[in-house]
């Protein structure tokens, strides 16, 4: 039973309604893997979800960028699990080193989101990684693991969850981690999930790698045994995704 290769495409807080149109039809008309070998999900910045979601072909699949912590109401500015599920979105990404660090949020609070939005049925992204000044002090396991724990301490079930290692180091900064780089955290991650949580959890979790992946880059990292997959920034907006997505195929043939 593999793990399905999963390519993420964070579009952040970019685009137009014409660039998102265009975006789309690159998208559409790109020749990729089945949706047997990999799962592919665009992340527009909210106002844009029902749009793409109406324009997008049907094998790939839109998430959320962000949603609050627990049921709507008078929150201004913020939307709900619910109202995603509105909406009809199967996927939020939760706990990015954005909303992190710029915003403030800790692990607590989104390891709360986490289980709030997967109590509502939705799919999460959960992402997970270091400072530069952080990997440099040599804490970069203790400092995922924390994270991990704070979503594991809240959550029971990880069938919705894939797990996005994104060194904050690495996001937009065009210095991708080395093959080896994301494969020593990752496999520390899955080790962790094998001795906090279960062996099943651990081999069947998805552990995306994120931060200055390109068309040039995703094939290498890609080969990396606990590389299931890709959480893409800046890429995610050019055709060069369309490679990314191809870089299942060293998996298939692995
Ligand atoms: O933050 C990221 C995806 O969530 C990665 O961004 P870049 O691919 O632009 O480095």
């Amino acid at each position: 039973m593999g793990r399905k290769f999963f390519v993420g495409g964070n579009w952040k807080c970019n685009g137009t309604t014409e660039e998102v149109k265009k975006i789309v039809k690159t998208l559409n008309d790109g020749q990729v893997p089945s949706q047997d070998v990999v799962e592919v999900v665009v992340s527009p910045p909210y106002v844009y979800l029902p749009l793409v979601k109406s324009i997008l072909r049907p094998d790939f699949h839109v998430a959320a960028q962000n949603c609050w912590v627990k049921k709507g109401g008078a929150y201004t500015g913020e939307v709900s699990a619910e109202i995603l599920v509105d909406l009809d979105i199967p996927w939020v990404i939760i706990g990015h080193s954005e909303r992190r660090l710029i915003l403030g949020e800790s692990n607590e609070f989104v390891g709360d989101k986490v289980a709030y939005a997967l109590s509502k049925g939705l799919k999460v992204i959960a992402c997970v990684g270091e400072t530069l000044q952080q990997r440099e002090a040599g804490t970069t396991v203790e400092v995922v693991a924390a994270q991990t724990k704070a979503i594991a301490d809240r959550v029971s079930d990880w069938t919705n969850v894939v797990l996005a290692y994104e060194p904050v180091w690495a996001i937009g900064t065009g210095k991708v981690a080395t093959p080896a780089q994301a494969q020593e955290v990752h496999s520390e991650l899955r080790k962790w999930l094998h001795e906090n949580i279960s062996p099943e959890v651990a081999a069947t979790v998805r552990i995306i790698y994120g931060g200055s992946v390109n068309g040039a880059n995703s094939k290498e990292l890609a080969g990396q045994p606990d590389v299931d997959g890709f959480l893409v920034g800046g890429a995610s907006l050019k055709p060069e995704f369309i490679d990314i997505i191809k870089s299942a195929e060293v998996k298939k043939s692995a």
